[in-house]
């Protein structure tokens, strides 16, 4: 991913984690030098949608769908946003739909829903060269071709899936939010055509009203929130897809009857059980990374992790989390929930993240490349607890402080993949003295605080090693080059395009220098870098366009060329 400071998950948006240890509000907006709750300063909600404003390269949709069936889970969502929000922080929904019931009516209810807890802003004046149109504040709902003005106009057999809360006119039930008089906002408003749109403006010659006048009592049923303050982007404006955006401001913190209501679910997984995965990691590390201690050592260390492990089985801890629970969209039952939990629990990506805390190991490292003490890697490793190890990812701060805010509550989060990758531990014959070579994923970041293991090679030699993988020391062009590589301990380093021989053109686009991981081994360098990679820079650094990618296995390749059996 090529950043510390990322977390992917892919949990269901609607029922996002709440990850709070705080009690209450007042405790979690304490200023706690570490997060008692996990809050968004920004969130973007481009929520599923019908896709109805990308109708001109796929003109099935037409016929397709309606969008009427996303409103509920595009509501759950931008609830679970807001919720999620910090206070003072902003929330962007949007949708690529033109369907105002996917849209203006998803902001209102939100609106509605949220009182004033949360402000629509006004963004007219940002992006100034974005071409957009106002919010709609009136329409009328469609439903198999039949279009309704109001729920009233509703036949009592699709009430259930035509809400209330589809229509403008609907009445708040919170207190506190500006109510605005319906007003026409859309004069100036003309599309070409439209499905739900009932756009009041007498002048829309070529607007689709459906069947149904354009009349005033239209307006007066209009949205009394400020929904022109929502962004249309039209297909006919700038010849390409029609977007909608609303930005939406938290004021306060939510109250609980604000949508959410909060009931304690059993997760399965659990801080002990993370500690005992983290402690059986542990272990392992070291019974392999030290392999001169006595067998014995080996094989107590060795017990202790079956036993760890035997225990892991059983252990079944069960904390009580938060799970939140939806009024209007619960569709499946609580069983099939925790069925869907039990199949996460199985699914690759819940593995837990564990912090690496060898010392000695990290101490190996360090000294080995010569890290400078500013960039400390002690509380920023992580790794997979089915990997063991094997490979190190390296996280920012924020992140190592959403982690541990994780495991105390019981991993609510499940981490699909986070930060950069960083070391990879290699079983070299070599002789290497340490442990994990790098990744050159993580180059980057980690290069600009390394003061070993690191050569300059001529454009020549450079190029010839992107292009050969593996040159012998004698073969290099600059013979100088050859006979450092062939005196550096064996094991991984860095071979940088010596300073002043960069390509201008390549300077100007990037001024960071070009570094590539390589192993030095018994008579060779061999690159320890991906054919995609060094495809990419023999093609942008040296105009090498004739580069082949080699075939899948070179990957495979690289871990043989840093084991030393090729
Ligand atoms: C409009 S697309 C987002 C596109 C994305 N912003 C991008 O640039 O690639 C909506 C995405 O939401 C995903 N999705 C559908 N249901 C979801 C849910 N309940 N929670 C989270 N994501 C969901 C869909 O798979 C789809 O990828």
């Amino acid at each position: 991913m090529c950043t510390a400071n990322l977390i992917v998950t892919n949990h269901e948006a609607q029922s996002f984690p709440s990850c709070s240890l705080a009690k209450d509000d007042s405790e979690a907006y304490k200023d706690h030098c570490k997060p008692q709750r996990l809050e968004f300063d920004r969130v973007l909600c481009d929520v599923p949608c019908s896709g109805d404003g990308t109708l001109r390269k796929s003109h099935d949709l037409w016929r397709k769908c309606m969008g009427n069936e996303f409103h509920l889970l595009q509501v759950n969502i931008a609830m679970r946003g807001i919720a999620l929000l910090k206070v003072g922080g902003r929330m962007v929904y949007s949708t690529c739909s033109m369907n105002p019931v996917e849209n203006e009516v998803v902001v209102a209810e939100l609106l509605r829903r949220t009182g004033s807890s949360v402000e629509l802003l006004d963004v007219s004046n940002e992006l100034r060269e974005l071409v957009r149109r106002p919010g709609l504040s009136t329409w009328k709902v469609n439903d198999r071709g039949s279009w309704f003005q109001t729920y009233e106009d509703v036949p009592d057999s699709r009430k259930n899936i035509i809400l209330p809360s589809m229509f403008p006119s609907r009445t708040s039930i919170h207190e506190g939010h500006t109510v605005y008089n319906s007003f026409d906002v859309n004069s100036e408003y003309n599309v070409p055509f439209s499905r739900n749109f009932n756009i009041g403006d007498t002048n829309n010659v070529n607007c689709d009203t459906g069947g149904i006048s354009n009349s005033n009592s239209v307006q007066s049923l209009g949205s009394k929130f400020p929904l022109h303050r929502c962004m249309r982007i039209v297909p006919h404006d700038e010849d390409g897809g029609a977007f909608f955006i609303a930005v939406i401001h938290k004021l306060s913190p939510l109250n609980e009857n604000q949508v959410i209501k909060v009931r304690k679910t059993e997760n399965l997984l659990s801080t002990n059980r993370t500690v005992k995965l983290q402690e059986q990691c542990q272990h392992r590390i070291v019974s392999e990374a030290l392999d001169d201690k006595k067998l014995l050592d080996g094989q107590n260390k060795l017990s202790v992790a079956n036993q760890t492990s035997k225990d892991d089985n059983r252990i079944e801890v069960k904390v009580v989390s938060d799970d939140v629970e939806y009024s209007q969209t619960e569709s499946g039952d609580r069983s099939h929930r925790m069925d869907k939990l039990d199949y996460q629990h199985k699914w690759k990506g819940i593995d837990p993240v564990l912090f690496f805390k060898d010392e000695a190991v990290i101490k190996n490292i360090v000294s080995f490349f010569g890290i400078e003490e500013s960039f400390s890697l002690e509380g920023h490793l992580v790794t997979r607890s089915t990997d063991n190890a094997r490979r190190m990812y390296y996280v920012s701060k924020s992140v190592r402080d959403i982690l541990e805010l994780n495991v105390q509550v019981g991993e609510q989060i499940k981490i699909a993949s986070l930060g950069v990758k960083m070391f990879e531990r290699h079983r070299s014959k070599d002789g290497c003295s340490c442990a994990y070579r790098l990744s050159y994923e993580g180059l980057s970041l980690l290069f600009p605080y390394m003061r070993k293991r690191i050569l300059h090679a001529s454009p020549v030699d450079f190029q010839h090693l992107l292009q050969y993988r593996t040159i012998n020391f004698a073969c290099f062009a600059d013979a100088r080059f050859g006979e450092e590589a062939s005196s550096l301990m064996p094991g991984c380093c860095v071979v940088v395009l010596r300073e002043g021989c960069q390509v201008a053109d390549s300077i100007a686009k990037d001024p960071s220098p070009i570094a590539i991981v390589c192993w030095r081994g018994k008579a060779t360098m061999n690159v320890l870098v991906s054919p995609a990679d060094r495809k990419e820079l023999l093609e942008y650094r040296f105009g090498f366009k004739a580069f082949k990618v080699e075939d899948e296995k070179s990957n495979k390749e690289i871990d043989a060329l840093a084991e030393g059996s090729l």
